[in-house]
């Protein structure tokens, strides 16, 4: 089992629960949607998978490993080898190159292995890029590195919050149909936030959060 929510809760300070009990489960490899409206918790549910915070109760275990017992380190250590996460907001670091930004995570992880980030710039088109700066990319471009950057520790999850959500649709298409592709290839489960009916109808699950609940 990849992923295993039982019962997760997460309410912010004093405010109405954003989640009031969601459990799922998700298989390797499989590709999985997470829709509803504006508000709904998908970003937080995201963010509770991807350890970048702690749900109140329930369980999320990655490959059997129960986040909710980790400390801030193991969280990160998760998300440096185990889960990637891509964001709207591309998040490349400004002050390295193409090839160095592909390489931060996984060598960060000391899963770094060239062949496979020069296999995924070609597959990306970035080979003729890698030494430039972000500042100088187009938004699919930056986008396209986030995604290399990404899969380059080889992680058995991919998260992806709105990925495609800057880009113009033709240039979100291409994106989108190239992570899909590098995370089949790679074998890595996929949950994808998305308002896109579109984009969901092509994964082959999809878990729809009303009221803080899955429907
Ligand atoms: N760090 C935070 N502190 C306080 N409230 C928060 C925080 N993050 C999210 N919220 C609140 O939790 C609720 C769910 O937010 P979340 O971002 O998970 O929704 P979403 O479904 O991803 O929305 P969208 O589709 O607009 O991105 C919202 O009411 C939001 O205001």
């Amino acid at each position: 089992m990849l992923l295993r929510l039982r019962d997760v809760k997460k309410t912010y300070g004093a405010e109405t629960p954003v989640l009031r009990g969601v459990s799922f489960d998700m298989n390797a490899g499989e590709m999985l949607a997470l829709t509803g409206e504006s508000g709904s918790g998908k970003s937080t549910l995201l963010h509770l998978i991807g350890g970048l915070d702690t749900a109140d109760a329930g369980v999320v275990a990655v490959q059997g490993t129960d986040l909710t017992g980790l400390d801030d380190a193991g969280r990160a250590g998760l998300r440096r080898g185990t889960v990637g996460v891509i964001f709207q907001q591309f998040n490349l670091i400004p002050s390295l190159n193409v090839a160095a930004n592909i390489a931060f995570q996984a060598r960060l992880a000391g899963r770094f292995d060239p062949m496979f980030a020069d296999d995924l710039a070609q597959r990306l088109g970035l080979r003729d890029h890698l030494h430039k700066y972000p500042e100088h990319l187009s938004g699919g471009q930056q986008q396209r590195v986030a995604i290399a950057r990404t899969l380059a520790p080889r992680p058995a999850l991919v998260l992806a919050d709105e990925p495609t959500g800057n880009l113009d649709e033709a240039t979100a298409d291409t994106v989108f149909a190239l992570l899909c592709d590098l995370v089949a290839d790679t074998g890595a489960g996929l949950v994808l936030v998305t308002h896109s009916e579109r984009l969901a109808a092509r994964m082959g699950r999809r878990l729809h959060l009303r009221a803080g609940l899955l429907t």
